[in-house]
């Protein structure tokens, strides 16, 4: 746990370049699931201003998303839109290995289950769902994450690895999601969270709750599931 949001985001940053740089050193190459929301901003943009980021081979990085909102190509609340603007623009990344979900106005129009499709068949492209290296995951004061919302028909999906959600609580109300089986297949799964009003949720999850009531209770990783936060965030966890 640490002091603040501005510590956390640091930390987590330098956390991801090893990471990154362990996949490469491992595997040749390494994958990376991004996540949108306040405090995934805040990591990316730390990596981007670390000169240890140049560690990493950013042509050698396969990044995705978790969810994105569904709104129109360069939309400043899409979640590719703020990863471009915090980190993606400023690294060396290949274009053919930043897998974005279409946008409201691209391939497939107005349609987000037809977006959501072709999300899960960019997913598969190499046989099956990768083991991504590092997914990150925000949390949400009611303990979403990703755009797994708690009661929601797609926290109930167990088939699909990708869907798209309509009538979201929290503004935009149609997105696309990986699903926690999806979530399920990366090796470490990182959910990052700041701030009072996340203390309930982050305490749901780690001691008590079931991933319909709590999302972010059934965001685990194959070999390692991170929780990261500040005081404030830990706040309402019982004494070690
Ligand atoms: O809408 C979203 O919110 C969550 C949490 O965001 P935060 O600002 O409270 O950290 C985020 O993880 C998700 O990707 C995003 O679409």
């Amino acid at each position: 746990m640490h002091r603040d949001g501005v510590l956390l985001a640091a930390v987590t940053a330098a956390r991801l370049v090893t990471a990154l740089v362990d996949a490469q050193a491992a595997r040749g190459t390494a994958s990376l699931v991004l996540t949108g929301g306040r405090t995934g901003a805040a990591v990316l943009e730390q990596v981007r201003d670390s000169p240890a980021r140049d560690a990493v081979d950013w042509s050698r990085v396969d990044l995705y998303w978790g969810d994105e909102r569904f709104l129109p190509a360069g939309h400043p609340d899409r979640n590719e839109t703020q990863s471009r603007a915090a980190l993606l623009d400023h690294v060396p990344v290949d274009p053919e290995r930043v897998h974005a979900v279409e946008p409201s106005d691209g391939r497939f129009g107005d349609d987000p289950d037809a977006a959501a499709a072709a999300y899960a068949e960019v997913l598969t492209a190499r046989g099956s769902v990768p083991a991504f290296d590092v997914l990150l995951l925000g949390v949400g004061e009611e303990g979403h994450v990703a755009s797994l919302f708690p009661e929601s028909p797609a926290v109930h999906e167990h088939d699909r690895t990708v869907v798209a959600v309509r009538d979201c609580p929290k503004p935009p109300p149609t997105r696309v999601s990986l699903t926690l089986p999806a979530i399920r297949h990366a090796r470490e799964v990182w959910l990052m969270t700041t701030g009072e009003a996340k203390a309930d949720a982050v305490a749901a999850a780690l001691v008590a709750a079931n991933e319909v009531d709590i999302p972010a209770a059934g965001a685990t990783g194959l070999s390692r599931t991170l929780w990261l936060l500040d005081t404030a965030a830990a706040n309402k966890l019982p004494p070690a």
